[in-house]
């Protein structure tokens, strides 16, 4: 079995409980989106949503309209390129120049991931700051790293993106109605230069699973997260009421939907990003694949106005998404000595 690589190593705190004495009823809801044609339906649906993204800040969706052939052809093509050798991956490695394509060398809060990964963009040429620097206003373009094999990687992932992306605007605007606010709430900040990434993970078997983690404890920094992922499970969710982490058990054909920062700061703190993590084990390898739902680079993100009141103040100071994602990318990229940038750096004092 060998010696675990101790950059890998979580502190004891985090490691997690490999077979939980008293195994836990999966209680993340599981919401059905075929019945949104009725209006008297829709209500009811927006008021599940608003109590999982208040209780859980996560849920599942159930027929939710992304075609289940796009689906299994997203897994195919993921599951294949990580088959190839290590060479043919290193060619589209990401590094100092170009953020997107292959890597195999994240660190969340400083620990790395037993994962390797292949990050696209929805729009094949993105903007965003050129540095995390506040003062510096320069733009760069971000553009994506195709492979060559398999040859129908580059269409299958732009189509799958469409598809998904179409579910993340109809999610978003059953969001905005459940804050009492028009259904296209907040479509025009992605409508313009969005910066959304879709990642495929994999995580390999680990021979360490109670000393790693496929990806350490952390909360998504956009606004909504719209995750596949395959029969195998590892994901898990703190649960809000009493902190303990909570299995999210595959269920089939289903998309898992988590709000991320930034919906939790427009709501001021009514919806909550959760902290997740993946468990890794020693026999099987898992796939999945998150659309993180990015607004454009220029988006000022800050409490909604009309939410707010005397007994209501905001909670937050408005920041900068470009910014915010581009210092978020530094710290990812290389092991720092801090703590990344993080949400609760915007709070406001009470
Ligand atoms: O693999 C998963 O289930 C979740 C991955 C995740 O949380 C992320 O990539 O942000
Ligand atoms: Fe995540």
């Amino acid at each position: 079995m060998g010696e675990i690589d101790p950059a890998f190593i979580q502190a004891t705190d985090q490691r997690p409980k490999l077979n939980p004495t008293n195994p836990v009823a999966d209680e993340i809801p599981i919401i059905d989106l075929s019945v949104l044609s009725s209006p008297d339906e829709t209500r009811k649906v927006v008021s599940e949503i608003g109590h999982a993204c208040k209780s859980w800040g996560f849920f599942q969706v159930i027929n939710h309209g992304v075609p289940l052939e796009l689906a299994r052809k997203i897994e195919e093509v993921a599951k294949t390129f990580f088959e190839l050798p290590a060479e043919e991956k290193k060619k589209v490695k990401r590094d100092m120049v170009n953020a997107l394509g292959y890597h195999d060398g994240e660190n969340t809060k400083n620990v790395r991931d037993w994962k390797e990964v292949f990050d696209f963009l929805v729009e094949d040429e993105t903007l965003v700051p050129a540095s995390p620097e506040p003062d510096d206003k320069e733009l760069r373009k971000l553009t994506n790293q195709w492979p060559q094999y398999p040859p129908e990687f580059r269409e299958v992932c732009q189509e799958y993106a469409r598809a998904v992306e179409k579910l993340a605007y109809k999610l978003l605007g059953l969001i905005a109605l459940g804050l009492d606010q028009p259904e296209n709430r907040f479509n025009d900040y992605f409508r313009d230069q969005q910066t959304s990434m879709i990642r495929f993970n994999h995580y390999p078997p680990c021979p360490f699973p109670h000393l790693a983690l496929g990806v350490g404890r952390h909360k998504d920094a956009g606004a909504l997260t719209v995750l596949a992922q395959d029969d195998v499970g590892g994901l898990e969710v703190k649960r809000k009421s009493d902190g303990e982490w909570i299995p999210v058990t595959p269920t089939p054909n289903a998309y898992i939907i988590n709000v991320g920062d930034i919906v939790q700061v427009w709501s001021n703190d009514k919806y909550e990003s959760v902290e997740h993590r993946v468990v890794v084990n020693s026999e099987k390898e898992r796939f999945s694949v998150p659309f993180f739902f990015f607004p454009a680079h220029h988006v000022m993100v800050k409490p909604l106005e009309e939410l707010l009141s005397d007994e209501n103040p905001a909670k937050y100071r408005e920041y900068n998404w470009g910014k915010f994602y581009a210092t978020r990318n530094r710290s990812d990229f290389k092991k720092q000595e801090v703590e990344n940038i993080q949400i609760h750096h915007f709070r406001l004092p009470e």
